[in-house]
């Protein structure tokens, strides 16, 4: 792990800008949510077309646990459920969002979506964080 704290979270793979093949998601927040956008290319594909799943999920994963990082919360991510709706197109904007169900002591209950431009929910996650 990196201690050096100026250049922490600088690789990490969803958001870290000076990681080179990372997705380089950036955020905003918006009426209690974690808001960000991304357009999936052809490296981050499964099949023809379809966005990998797991990269699916990685979406999923970090603007939950992002959300909690930008209120100044270091949390890592203790469960993930990820139910997969409908395929994630590649080459179309994707909106990912965020938000915090709830929490007991140090764990996060957390919520995601994935959506498409006309609305199209493609995935949906649930998360427990722990607050480290
Ligand atoms: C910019 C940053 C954005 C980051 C976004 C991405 C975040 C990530 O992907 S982080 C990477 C993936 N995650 C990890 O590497 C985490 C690895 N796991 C761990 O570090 C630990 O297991 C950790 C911290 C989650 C819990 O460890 P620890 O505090 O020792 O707790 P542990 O002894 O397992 O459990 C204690 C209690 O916590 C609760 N708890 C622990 N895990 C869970 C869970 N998954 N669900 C519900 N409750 C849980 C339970 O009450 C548990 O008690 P019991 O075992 O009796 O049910």
């Amino acid at each position: 792990m990196n201690t050096n704290t100026e250049d922490r979270n600088q690789h990490c793979f969803a958001c870290g800008p000076k990681n080179p093949i990372g997705l380089k998601l950036t955020f905003r927040e918006e009426n209690d949510t974690y808001v960000a956008r991304f357009t999936p290319g052809p490296e981050h594909q499964s099949y023809d077309g379809v966005m990998h799943g797991g990269l699916v999920s990685t979406l999923l994963d970090e603007i939950m646990g992002g959300y909690l990082y930008s209120k100044g919360l270091y949390a890592v991510t203790a469960k993930l459920e990820v139910r997969f709706r409908a395929p994630t197109p590649i080459g179309r904007e994707l909106k990912i969002q965020g938000r915090i169900v709830g929490q007991k002591r140090t764990m996060y209950e957390m919520a995601g979506e994935i959506s498409l431009p006309d609305g199209t929910v493609t995935a949906e996650g649930k998360a427990i964080l722990a607050i480290v």
